[in-house]
This record gives C-alpha cells, sequence and structure tokens, in this order.
C-alpha cells in the first residue's frame, strides 16, 4: 500500500516521521520546505520520506492520510475530490464541521464513488510520536477489509493501532474530548483545583456519551482510547492545546492564536447540534459561550456549579 500524508503540521509531520521510520512515505504540505518540520522543532524526516510541495505528486498514493485541521477540511476535500476519488482516506483531524454539523469521516464520505473513509484518532501528542515513544491509536472504518489494510499498513512497533467499525463513535470521542479538555484548562487557570478537575472530566465523559450515543456511536467506543483515552491525555497534560488554551481564559492570560485549538469551533458546532436536538450539553454549551464571549468566566462557573442536583 502506498501512502500519502497530507498537512505537514504538528501531527502530519509526526507521522511521517513514524511511518518514514518503517517505510516509504509521500509529505505534502504547504510551504513545506526541507526536511524540517515547523510544528516540530528538532525533528529531521527520515530519508524514507519524499517531500513534496506538488498536491499532484501524491496521484500514486492507494491510501492518503488527511492531516490538516477540521474547519479546512471541507473546501480541501471538495477542491481536490478528483485527486482524492477512490483512494483510500484516512481523517486524522478532531472535530466537528462547524458549517454542516458532520465528522471528518462524514464529510470525507460526501466524494461520491469512494471507499469508505477511515479515521485515525487516539491519544498520541505529535511530538511524542516524533520522538517515537510507544502510541496506541484508533483506526475505525466501516468497510473492515480495508481497516484491517489500513491497520497493518500504519503500525509501526511502537505506533500501534486497534481497529474498529464505530466510526462515529470514534470520530466523536476526539472531537468532543477537546471541548472537555478547554472546560479543564478554565478550571485548572481559574485555581479550582485538581479535585474540580476530575469532576468536570467526569461529568464531560457522561456528556460525551450522551451525545455520541444520540448519534448512534457504541458505548464501548468511548470507554476506548478515542474516547476516555484521550479524554485523560489531553485533560491532564501542558502538551495540549486545548488544554492550555482552557488555561489562559480561565486565568485571563494571552494565548498563541496561530496554534489549532480545535475544541474552539468543534464547542460550537456541538452547543448548535445540542440545541437543536434536545441533548443536554451544560459543559459544551458553556464552553462555546466563554469562547465567545457571551457570558463571563464568573458566570459560567456559577452557572454549573447551580444546576439541579441529580441522581448520577
Ligand atoms: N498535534 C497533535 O498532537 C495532534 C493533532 N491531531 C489533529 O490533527 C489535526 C491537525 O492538527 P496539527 O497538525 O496539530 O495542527 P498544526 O497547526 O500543527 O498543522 C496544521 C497544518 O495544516 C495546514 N493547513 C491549514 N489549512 C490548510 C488548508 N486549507 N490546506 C492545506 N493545508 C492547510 C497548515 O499549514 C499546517 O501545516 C487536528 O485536527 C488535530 O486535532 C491529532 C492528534 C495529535
Ligand atoms: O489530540 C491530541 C492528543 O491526542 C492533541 O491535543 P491538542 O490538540 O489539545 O494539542
Amino acid at each position: 500500500m502506498k501512502i500519502a500524508i497530507l498537512g505537514a503540521g504538528a501531527f502530519g509531520g509526526a507521522l511521517a516521521v513514524a511511518l518514514g521510520r518503517e517505510r516509504p512515505v509521500t509529505l505534502w504540505g504547504r510551504g513545506l520546505e526541507g526536511r524540517q518540520i515547523a510544528r516540530l522543532p528538532g525533528i529531521t524526516l527520515p530519508e524514507a520520506v519524499s517531500v513534496t510541495p506538488d498536491l499532484a505528486a501524491i496521484a500514486p498514493a492507494d491510501a492518503v492520510l488527511l492531516a490538516l485541521p477540521m474547519q479546512a477540511l471541507s473546501a480541501f476535500s471538495a477542491d481536490h475530490a478528483t485527486l482524492l476519488r477512490g483512494k483510500a482516506l484516512v481523517a486524522c483531524c478532531k472535530g466537528v464541521d462547524l458549517r454542516t454539523g458532520l465528522g471528518p469521516v462524514e464529510l470525507l464520505a460526501q466524494l461520491e464513488g469512494g471507499r469508505a473513509p477511515a479515521v485515525l484518532t487516539g491519544p498520541s501528542f505529535a511530538a511524542d510520536i516524533a520522538r517515537g515513544l510507544p502510541t496506541a491509536l484508533t483506526l475505525a472504518c466501516t468497510d473492515e477489509t480495508l481497516g484491517a489494510q489500513l491497520q497493518h499498513a500504519l503500525s509501526t512497533p511502537v505506533l500501534r493501532l486497534y481497529r474498529s467499525t464505530d466510526v462515529i463513535g470514534a470520530e466523536l470521542g476526539g472531537a468532543l474530548k477537546n471541548i472537555v479538555a478547554i472546560a479543564a484548562g478554565v478550571v485548572i487557570g481559574a485555581g479550582l483545583g485538581d479535585s474540580a478537575r476530575a469532576a468536570l472530566m467526569t461529568r464531560g465523559y457522561a456528556e460525551m456519551q450522551r451525545f455520541a450515543l444520540a448519534r448512534g456511536a457504541r458505548p464501548e467506543t468511548l470507554a476506548g482510547l478515542s474516547g476516555f483515552g484521550d479524554l485523560v491525555l489531553t485533560c491532564t497534560s501542558q502538551l495540549s492545546r486545548n488544554f492550555r488554551f482552557g488555561q489562559a481564559l480561565g486565568a485571563a492570560t494571552p494565548f498563541d492564536a496561530s496554534q489549532t485549538v480545535e475544541g474552539v469551533a468543534t464547542a460550537k458546532a456541538v452547543a448548535q447540534i445540542a440545541a437543536k436536538d434536545g441533548i443536554d450539553m451544560p459543559i459544551s454549551t458553556m464552553v462555546a459561550a466563554l469562547v465567545d464571549g457571551t457570558v463571563t468566566l464568573g458566570a459560567a462557573i456559577q452557572s454549573l456549579l447551580t444546576r439541579p442536583l441529580k441522581q448520577e
């Protein structure tokens, strides 16, 4: 299986490093020059990675990994539909498209005549993958045969892929945990303490399940790497941009606007869907309001603490 990676940011770059240590792979990215990845300081791409600024050079690839920010995926896949159609597409982004309310797999499935798209998601910081540290991810695809082929083609001795057919559960786990990570960052930034963060993560997980199950996900997927696993990682590590963004919000300190923080747009998308479909998502709704500036930090905390007491 010939593999191409689109997007030479942190995650695309890290996947190229990991796969390029084992087999040939092509990496395309905007403004990619030389063999360094701007988002991965100190990392050099292995020899087996062919770097190209020309998108047409990925034409021979059988499998294409799309490591772009979620909000760029819809326009990108539509603009390059002819090149992408017929290939095994693997979405490597975490989020919900704000304009359509669709996840990455659902967006890629709109390329008519294509194969069943897959999603690669789970607890994995690009910096860890690039350093060759052990990582486990979920590869979800409704086509079991294709899913197994991708699982084997994309696994390495330190990058272990677990297979699933629950694409909705896998993509929603990765999308929703970023919203909870922002909220967890707010809790820590505002000085509310580790106990409050544990409560927030637990109630956030309940909210993730409620939303995902309403959209057809399987509960065991949410309990796996792409849900619970990634929730724990992202809510507890300073390496997470979503967590750090929330921390800055909670502490009222500046945050580098050039960083990709997927939970911001995803919180808005999820809050809109939850309101329309009547799904109780208090944390996501509050994060959406906080990042929009329609509620103050004090009011947001107060509103979550004064919800009616109920059964767990
Ligand atoms: N960084 C990480 O540790 C991980 C990131 N992810 C996911 O990977 C996705 C990408 O994130 P990162 O690589 O971290 O972000 P990044 O900000 O490091 O890189 C994004 C890349 O996409 C490119 N890009 C943006 N818009 C584009 C467009 N319209 N056309 C072509 N290229 C475009 C940018 O130039 C940049 O190179 C996100 O959904 C993120 O949640 C998943 C797992 C780990
Ligand atoms: O998804 C990630 C880890 O699994 C990366 O998290 P951030 O996007 O918050 O940095």
